[in-house]
């Protein structure tokens, strides 16, 4: 099979390379094709791009689990709130509180959203991801953070390409636009409606469960919740696919490099194979799938407005050689033009203003500009924000 052939369609996104690494003078920046033709022998080495420099290299394999950090991974339990436990709430509450400050990450069990919405979510982001390229790149959107990418498009930049795809659709209070994508993924096909009727029961789910989880984390924090209610009604929220194909050198390249969210929070639904780590106490830490959980973790933005209470975890995943992996992000974020100003019980003489107000905006059109280098070596963009600057 011809190489141009492997990439199945008119309108295929390879980019003409300076240096080629295989025998055509194009490089191939697919992840899936790179996967395959590396299993097929038709190519022999990773393009170079993909190649981490030594210091964002994995260090631990995906499923090195360490089962001393991971039993203090922390675990909130939703359950609580209808046990009829007399204090479960206030358990809960303090859990919560804990989580966020010492982890800004943790489980989250008993969600009340149906294992069948999560499932069905993984058959379709599998099976759009397993259509031929040229098939998926009809919901490519040039320059966009939206819509179906070969080259993942993260907040943070980083020294080399990430070994996955994905596919976001934005929205807002969880009125995420699928049907565009999908009519153009699918003009004639029946599957678009199967496709969109699975996201919207799937988003459904989630702006229930993020609406309830953000009201717990403000009543955790023992604030008026006007102050941050502002920035996120309507929820700004937006859905992530995220494919990461098998890769014969695991070690040598990241599946996301190393990033902070920006929001407020992330939900991650899993499949059962691992990849998502974490940094904790200056380690990265395999976080183990659990099926009957969400993964939380804390974003920027809840970081600036609870005054640095709050933390935004630093994670990344890793990729494997013999079994292909999916997530599912669900990204709660805030209103991106209004100046975020932490909750004013936040702040005192103890606890004096971390960052200056910015809007998210900002962080797009100029902070991240002025920083790409030091974000590409692991900074977090608050550091670039610090009201002592
Ligand atoms: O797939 C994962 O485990 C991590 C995904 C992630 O961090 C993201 O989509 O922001
Ligand atoms: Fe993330």
């Amino acid at each position: 099979m011809g190489l141009l052939s492997v990439l199945e369609g008119p309108n295929s996104d390879f980019i003409p390379s300076k240096s080629p690494d295989i025998n055509l003078n194009v490089e191939i920046n697919i992840p899936s094709l790179l996967s395959n033709m590396l299993q097929d022998g038709l190519l022999k080495e990773l393009p170079r791009g993909y190649l981490c420099p030594e210091y964002t290299r994995p260090t631990v394999t995906y499923d090195e689990y360490d089962e001393s950090v991971l039993t203090d991974i922390p675990v909130i339990d939703l359950g609580l709130l209808n046990c009829g436990k007399p204090n479960a709430g206030n358990i809960l509450l303090g859990n919560l509180q804990r989580a966020c400050e010492e982890w800004g990450f943790f489980y989250l069990i008993n969600h009340g959203v149906p294992k069948s919405h999560v499932q069905a979510m993984q058959k379709q982001a599998r099976q759009f991801f397993s259509l031929p390229h040229h098939q998926k790149r009809r919901a490519h959107i040039p320059g966009q953070r939206l819509g179906y990418h070969s080259m993942q498009p993260t907040t943070t930049p980083s020294p080399s390409l990430h070994w996955s795809e994905g596919f976001t659709m934005k929205g807002l209070a969880g009125h995420v636009h699928c049907s565009e994508f999908a009519t153009r993924i699918w003009p004639q096909g029946q599957e678009k409606f199967g496709f969109c009727d699975v996201v919207e029961e799937y988003t459904k789910s989630m702006v229930g469960l993020e609406m309830k989880l953000r009201d717990l984390i403000i009543e955790s924090l023992g604030v008026d919740s006007k102050h941050f209610k502002q920035y996120c009604n309507p929820s700004f929220s937006s859905l992530h696919l995220n494919y990461y194909p098998t890769c014969p050198q695991p070690t040598n390249v990241v599946g996301m490099g190393a990033h902070y969210d920006m929001g407020f929070f992330t939900l991650l639904a899993h499949d059962d194979v691992g990849g998502l780590q974490v940094q904790h106490g200056g380690k990265w830490v395999n976080v183990k799938p659990r099926s009957d959980a969400f993964t939380v973790n804390i974003g920027d933005m809840l970081q600036a407005l609870t005054n640095g209470r709050y933390k935004s975890i630093k994670h990344r995943a890793v990729v494997n050689e013999s079994r292909e992996r999916y997530s599912i992000a669900y990204f709660l974020s805030v209103n991106p033009r209004l100046d975020l100003n932490p909750a004013p019980e936040l702040v005192d003489e103890q606890h004096p203003r971390l960052y200056k107000p910015f809007t998210f905006l900002d962080i797009y059109t100029s902070v991240r500009n002025k920083h790409l280098d030091e974000l590409s070596r692991g900074a977090q963009v608050l550091e670039f924000l610090r009201a002592s600057s």
